[in-house]
């Protein structure tokens, strides 16, 4: 595995920067729309600080009709933006304020992006993280090996996990946020409710959440 990545250096370099690159137009985009000086967001997801930005390759091959399970369940990313680039389906979105499920159709040339639990954190709730799972692809697809390759982005370790300051987040009333925990905390906390050893009932999994709870409110 080291070798693969060793010799792919420049490939995945040259992935990071064109990656880095859409992250840095969206951030600009969504701090204007929130009202905010374009550096926002952008000031908070340094390439060159530490970070816990990933990427993840994944590899999914189709499950017999009787075994088919969920190849990743429901949830909400828990980082800034993710970009993912696949060329098969099985990615599903849930409407807000409904049950339904939906197919996103991957489209050539183009990316899906997510918007994660740290955004709606740092604009105070005004922007909201979708829930998604992955399940078989569709129709004729089913018997395709899905592969997909995503980039997380993440806020750098030492960012508040709080809402900036300024434009229309200054308009939204505090409910009591908690204040102060920084990124590298709140990643710690969130993967650790996630673990079994570290269950300690129901209030240790809800203290793990993140906000996917919010993500069904209606807007
Ligand atoms: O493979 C996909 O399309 C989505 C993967 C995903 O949601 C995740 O890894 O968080
Ligand atoms: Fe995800």
């Amino acid at each position: 595995m080291r070798d693969l990545i060793t010799k792919n250096r420049p490939n995945l370099a040259s992935y990071i920067y064109a990656n880095n690159a859409v992250l840095t137009t969206l951030f600009t985009a969504l701090a204007s729309s929130l009202e905010l000086p374009p550096s926002a967001f952008r000031s908070l997801h340094r390439l060159n600080s530490p970070s816990g930005c990933h990427i993840r390759f994944i590899r999914a091959p189709p499950q017999p009709m009787e075994e088919r399970s969920l190849a990743l369940g429901e949830h909400t990313d828990f980082g800034s933006l993710t970009i993912l680039f696949n060329r098969v389906g099985g990615l599903q979105v849930l409407l807000p304020n409904t049950s339904d499920w939906v197919y996103v159709r991957p489209m050539p040339g183009c990316a899906i992006i997510n918007l994660g639990d740290a955004m709606v954190k740092l604009s105070a709730g005004i922007l909201r993280s979708n829930m998604h799972r992955v399940v078989a692809p569709p129709g004729t697809q089913e018997d395709l090996v899905r592969y997909s390759l995503v980039y997380f982005s993440r806020p750098e370790y030492d960012v508040k996990m709080k809402r900036v300051e300024g434009g229309l987040v200054d308009r939204v009333a505090t409910d009591g946020e908690m204040e102060g925990e920084s990124t590298r905390e709140w990643l710690k906390r969130r993967h650790q409710g996630r673990k079994v050893q570290f269950f300690k009932g129901a209030e240790s999994w809800e203290g793990a959440m993140g906000t996917e709870a919010k993500a069904q409110i209606a807007v």
